[in-house]
């Protein structure tokens, strides 16, 4: 899979914009908003673009903060191998709206549903919430939702 990005909208008051992915990979699991880079992209305006598909929110790329960087591994589906670079973005204009791909909600940092996220969230997410920055491999099991095997690091940059 190609590269992606994924951004977690955080209000002054601490709670996350997650989505409910309405189609596509991840389909029903909540999550933030990304996606795969286009061709003459970089990161940040891959990030920009899908936070505004996804939300109808209008980022600055230079409000991106750019927290964590994983190597998703699926050990029976290698072609779903890819990098996610993952951002927290505190300012940002316009309104939040459901789209044709997620069902957006706001989440107390401490009751994330991480039953209903991607498996290996409940490693690293906790890390962000703690203001620290991430990087890591995470090997999903053949069924390409449990854990088989992860790597993750606490980094001063990323
Ligand atoms: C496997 O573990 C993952 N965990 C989390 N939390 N998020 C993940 C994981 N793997 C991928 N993601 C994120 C990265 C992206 O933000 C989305 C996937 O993007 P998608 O495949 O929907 O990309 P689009 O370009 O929007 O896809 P279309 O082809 O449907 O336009 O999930």
């Amino acid at each position: 899979m190609r590269p992606t990005t994924l951004c977690f909208p955080v209000r002054p008051d601490g709670k996350l914009l997650l989505g409910r992915k309405k189609r596509g990979f991840g389909v029903s699991k909540w999550n933030g908003f990304g996606g795969k880079i286009e061709a003459g992209e970089n990161f940040l305006q891959c990030a920009v673009r899908e936070l505004r598909e996804e939300t109808g929110l209008i980022a600055k790329e230079e409000d991106l903060e750019l927290v964590g960087f994983l190597d998703f591994h699926f050990s029976a589906s290698s072609e779903l191998d890819h990098i996610g670079f993952v951002y927290f973005l505190r300012q940002w204009q316009g309104t939040v709206q459901e789209t044709e791909e997620m069902e957006p909600q706001w989440f107390d940092p401490a009751a994330l549903p991480y039953d209903e996220m991607w498996k290996g969230d409940r490693t690293w997410i906790p890390m962000l919430l703690k203001k620290e920055k991430v990087k890591g491999i995470i090997t999903f099991a053949e069924d390409n939702e449990n854990l088989q095997h992860l790597e993750l690091y606490r980094i001063d940059n990323v």
